[in-house]
């Protein structure tokens, strides 16, 4: 198994000083041969969380950025504003923003398309919701999501997200991770050639310091997108440890 890659979404938490106070948790306490570590604090903790990473071996990413590389969006963030920072990864279509501010598979696209312009990795989303699983329709619908959302020759992550999933308290069970996983790699070759075999697919959705053992060792799964538990630096160090680092 090759080098996973851990991902934190922080989501809508906390302050500036909180984020100090929690990235003092994991600077230091890191290896430098551990698994590739990604923290995504919101949008105001960037600029202090970048200074505090300096010279570390943590990643920062971003939750999210607008398509457009400036002009008159009020209230948005764009990719090469992110990059001045000195962020690396974004995080696109998250199904909290797909479902809450009704963000489409294309939109997501043109932000992926502006981020890598920007030299940011998109660390896109996908996942069903409870009632298309039930209804078997998982697959169609994680099909379609590939192919609306990934720019053509897309070379980032892809993080599957069964929306059922996020925090539920209750990951989806190893064998539907493991079906999934095989049906998104099959879907990317299918969709992109060659250049499918370079996208890492990410596991996301209640992982915890519990489950990330036996999650981190299914075929396919190349690292975790942690929200909950990545606010809390033990656990986060915990499921880092639970990944591969060579
Ligand atoms: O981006 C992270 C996911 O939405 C998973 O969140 P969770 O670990 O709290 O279930």
């Amino acid at each position: 198994m090759s080098r996973q890659m851990i991902v934190g979404n922080w989501k809508m938490n906390g302050t500036c000083q909180a984020a100090q106070a929690l990235v003092a948790g994991l600077v230091g306490r890191l290896p430098q041969d551990s698994a590739e570590v990604v923290i995504c604090p919101p949008f105001t903790q960037l600029a202090s969380v970048a200074d505090q990473l300096v010279g570390s071996f943590i990643g920062l990413g971003a939750q999210d950025c607008h398509q457009a590389a400036s002009g008159a969006y009020t209230g948005d963030i764009s990719a090469p504003m992110l990059a001045d920072l000195g962020v690396s990864h974004v995080i696109l279509g998250h199904s909290e923003r797909r479902q809450g501010h009704a963000e489409l598979d294309e939109t997501v696209r043109e932000k992926a398309v502006a981020a890598i312009h920007a030299g940011l990795t998109p660390i896109i989303c996908v996942g069903e919701t409870a009632e298309q699983r039930d209804a078997n329709q998982h697959e169609d619908v994680l099909g379609w999501q590939i192919e609306g959302s990934l720019p053509a020759g897309f070379s980032g992550v892809l993080a599957y997200e069964p929306i059922w999933a996020i925090g539920a308290g209750r990951a989806a069970t190893e064998e539907q991770i493991a079906q999934t996983m095989a049906f998104l790699r099959a879907e990317l070759l299918r969709q992109f050639g060659e250049a499918g075999k370079a996208v890492k697919i990410l596991y996301g959705g209640s992982v915890n310091a519990g489950n990330a053992p036996s999650i981190l060792s299914i075929p396919e799964v190349a690292g975790a997108l942690v929200g909950g538990a990545s606010l809390d630096a033990d656990a986060f160090l915990s499921i880092v440890g639970a990944a591969s680092a060579s």
